[in-house]
Formats: structure tokens, sequence, C-alpha cells
């Protein structure tokens, strides 16, 4: 595909309005009545947190509660780029400006409110660090490791594409490395788009690529992706893997750093083939093979059209970048409220190489899903846009 000619379609596009949450019955709209204040909750019940942290939980709780967004500490370190990104927009109600938006500086507010950034003893205690904990330790992450000594009855191609659908369905969190060919065609049966032919075209065609992997959650969506990874490197499919994750917590289980490392000690604790991944993994890091990226423009509160110039070039220079989850999808068709047949090549098409998106629905933002499809998914009447029981791998080259 020739950048100019994806700029005609980019340009041919119209823009719709971004998704806000001021729309009544939205989900966008739930999120900020009924999940956010949970979740300032259960966040100051996590940890002990001392009285002035109680007390900016509570001001966070309220604020979000009353639906005004405050600004930010003036002495906060980002204050000023915030302040030039909400031009407009703080003060107003959080579902009254885009949802990306509102959600982002939600997570901003409540790292503000726990001291993630503060001078005090609270620095860099990641709020949501037990409930990532919990998940990591939790009995069904030993059976979904134990899981993995199956791939090795497939052939190098079948455990491939296996462990491409058990990070794909990790991002539903209740990822299993089932893969069996039942398991596979069951799975596969749910994926609103299949672009997996095409994935792998692009994956061989310049093997051995540099491949960016947008991570999305840490614990059971991390361990799959870094499985999958390891794949990648050990089949010599790709020569180098880019592990992008955030630079510190954001959207309750996103994965940073931090997390990364957890995940590597949880695989190299495990028995059998997840062990020997694991050490193949910590190798790779240490020959520079596997390398962590943590932008912060991972954070940031907009899409990827958006995106720095240093981000751009390493995105181009990648043989393919593949996007994990809802929100990364989101971030990259813009969070729009886009007719969902609009193409998926046209809506990426500012994007700087092949990229894909692997992701099960979590959210209104949708494209590429052709109409035929959109009828038939409607037809029972269920919800599957928001339920995270569907999938999708939509590729552009
Ligand atoms: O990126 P993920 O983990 O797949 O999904 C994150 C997400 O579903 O959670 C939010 C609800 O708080 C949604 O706005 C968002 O898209």
């Amino acid at each position: 595909m020739s950048g100019a000619r994806d700029e005609t379609v980019a340009e041919a596009l119209p823009t719709p309005p971004p998704i806000m949450g001021n729309v009544p019955g939205s989900y966008a709209l739930s999120v900020f009545r009924e999940r956010h204040p949970v979740l300032v909750r259960q966040v100051a019940e996590a940890l002990p947190y001392s009285p002035d942290r109680r007390r900016a939980l509570d001001r966070l709780l309220d604020e979000v509660v009353r639906d005004v967004m405050e600004p930010l500490e003036p002495s906060a370190h980002d204050a000023a780029a915030w302040a030039e990104w909400g031009r407009g927009k703080i003060g107003r109600p959080y579902v009254d400006v885009p949802f990306l938006w509102g959600e982002s500086y939600f997570y901003r507010k409540v790292l503000e409110a726990t001291g993630y950034f503060g001078d005090g003893p609270w620095r860099g205690i990641d709020p949501f660090g037990p409930m990532k904990q919990a998940e990591l330790d939790g009995p069904d992450v030993d059976g979904e490791l134990a899981a993995l000594d199956e791939t090795a009855a497939l052939s190098p191609a079948e455990r491939a594409d296996a462990l491409l659908l058990g990070s794909l369905w990790g991002n539903r969190a209740d990822l299993s490395f089932g893969v069996t060919l039942t398991g596979d065609r069951e799975k596969a049966a749910d994926l609103v788009v299949d672009d997996r032919p095409l994935l792998w075209s692009l994956v061989e065609a310049a093997a051995p690529g540099r491949i960016c992997l947008v991570a999305d959650n840490a614990g059971r969506e991390l361990l799959p992706d870094l499985v999958l990874a390891d794949d990648l490197l050990a089949c010599g499919l790709a020569g180098e893997v880019v592990l992008h994750v955030k630079p510190y917590p954001y959207f309750v289980s996103d994965a940073t750093p931090a997390d990364v490392l957890a995940c590597l000690r949880r695989l190299a604790a495990a028995p059998g083939r997840a062990a020997e991944a694991g050490a193949r993994l910590w190798d790779a890091m240490e020959e520079g093979r596997l390398t962590l990226r943590a932008h912060p423009f991972a954070c940031a509160p907009l899409p990827y059209a958006e995106m720095p110039d240093d981000l751009r070039a390493e995105f181009a220079s990648a043989s393919l970048t593949v996007m994990k989850g809802d929100l990364n999808y989101r971030r990259l068709v813009g969070d729009r409220m886009w007719p969902a047949s609009t193409p998926f090549a046209a809506v990426t098409a500012y994007f700087p190489g092949p990229v894909v998106a692997l992701r099960t629905l979590k959210s209104d933002a949708l494209v590429g899903v052709p109409e035929r499809a959109l009828a038939e998914l409607d037809a029972p009447g269920r919800p599957w846009r928001t339920t995270g029981t569907h999938a999708m791998v939509q590729a552009r080259p």
C-alpha cells in the first residue's frame, strides 16, 4: 500500500465525533458513573494509605461523584502538559469530554491521590499492585501455564497460531492456553474479524523481522504475550521483539516494566515449557533481542494519530506493530463513532507501518466489520460489542 494512496483514503473519510460519556445508556457513561467510584474505593482499601492519602482519595471520590474535573496540583511534574492537553476540558464534567480523554485523566488523578509521583513514602507504589499480584498468584495461572506443555505436540505453525490466540484471548483476562484444535476452532468462531492469514503472511515475509508488541494488561494477559514473543523469537519469525508497556500504572491493570519482570519471574518459577520460555526470554532481554520501551505517550490521553515523532519513527522501523487490547484499539482508531463497516485500512492509513490489532471487544469503538456480519451479530439481541465475548484480529499491510 503506497503512502500517497493511504493519505488519499484517509482524507476521503469523514471524521465522526469522538465517543463521549454523556450519552444516556452508553457504555462510556456507565464507566464514569459506576466503575470509577467503585475503583476509587477499591484502591483506598487495597493498601494501608496514610491519613493524607486517604483524604486525597476521599477528595477524588467526591470529584468523581460530583463529576467535575479538578486541575492537578500545580507542583505535579506533568501539570503543564495536562493543562495544555486539558485546555477547555479541565473544570468540566468528566462525561462531557471525549471518553478516552476523561478516562485517562481519571487514572492520572488516581496516581495523584495515592502519591505515586509525590515526594513521600508512597512514591512509586503501584495502587493497582495488590490486584495485579493477586491475579498472578491465582490458581488459574498454574493451570494456564501447565497447558503450555500441550503445544509440544503441535507443528511450529499450529503452535504459533495457538499462542497467538492465547495472547488475543488473554485480553479478556480469562485466557486459556487450550491449544487443542477443537479449542482453537471454538475461539476462532467468536472472531468478529479474522485477519490471521494476512498477519502470518506479513510476519513470514519480513522474517526474522523486528516486531513491536504494544502490550495491554499485566498478569494473565502479559504472560501469553510474553510466551508469544518467545515463540516468535525462538522459531526465527522475529529477530527482535520490542515490548511496549506503560511507564506508570494506568487503566488498573495495564502492564508496566515492573509487571514484565514479575511475569518473567512467574514463568521462570513454573514447571515445564513455561520455565523454558521464561529462561529464553530472560536471555533474550540480556542479549537485546527482547527490549522494553515505556514511552510517556503510552499514558497520554491521545490517539496514536497524534503520536510524537520518535514513537512514529520507532513504529516505522518495525516490520510489524501488534497492538494488544481494547484501549490500544481505541487509540489506534481514534475512539470515534465510526460506522462499524468503515475499512480498518482506511482508518489506520496514518500508521507508519504494517499494523495488527488483537483485541477482545470491550468498548464501542469498532471498524472493519462488514454490514452482513454486523446484522448476524446483532440478530440474537445479545450485547457483543462491550462484553469481551468477541474478539478480532485486524491487519493492515
Ligand atoms: O485495554 P483493555 O484492558 O482491553 O480494556 C480497557 C477498557 O475496556 O477498560 C475500560 C473501562 O474502564 C474501557 O474504557 C477500556 O477500553
